[in-house]
């Protein structure tokens, strides 16, 4: 289903587990940071609308969203959780795109593989800047909900397993 088909911020907060007993740690990219502010505000909003105390939320930021693995490897030494990555990746002239999406697709993947601490996706991969903003908190919702409401459901798991 595509995200124009569902709106990336609804969830059924009875289907949700409490997040109070949970630390989350959250690292996001300052490029593009009008759309990460919005994508961590999202995130932060949800984790704390389903009971995470504002203590047990740890903020990181770096530069781009190809830094994302090296601070999600240092996050994941943290007592968390779980973490969430957040960035913002608009194609340009040439194919960097292509290698900043695919390298940091493939190294957060290889961090849940590697290490108990579920790293959850919350890097938008736009063609335009307008679809970052519809993904973003606008038409589409906020993709930082959708990966909170992960994060806590994964914390859950880990927790469980
Ligand atoms: N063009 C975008 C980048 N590029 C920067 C890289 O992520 C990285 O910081 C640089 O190559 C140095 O290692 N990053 C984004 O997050 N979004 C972009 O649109
Ligand atoms: C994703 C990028 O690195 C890209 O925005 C950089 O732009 P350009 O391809 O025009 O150098």
């Amino acid at each position: 289903m595509a995200t124009a088909n569902k709106n990336l911020s609804d969830y059924d907060k009875a289907t949700i587990p409490n997040a109070k007993k949970f630390r989350f740690g959250i690292v996001v990219s300052e490029w593009n940071d009008t759309i990460t502010e919005g994508l961590y505000q999202g995130a932060y909003d949800a984790l704390i609308d389903n009971g995470a105390l504002p203590e047990n939320i740890i903020r990181w930021n770096v530069p781009g969203s190809f830094e994302l693995i090296y601070g999600a490897k240092k996050m994941q030494e943290q007592i968390v959780s779980a973490v969430i990555v957040i960035g913002s990746v608009i194609q340009g002239e040439t194919k960097h795109f292509d290698f900043v999406c695919e390298g940091v697709t493939q190294g957060i993947k290889d961090l849940n593989v590697m290490h108990e601490t579920p790293v959850i996706f919350c890097v938008l991969t736009d063609n335009t800047m307008q679809q970052a903003i519809d993904r973003s908190g606008g038409k589409h919702g906020n993709k930082g909900t959708e990966a909170a409401i992960a994060a806590i459901k994964m914390a859950e798991l880990r927790n469980n397993s």
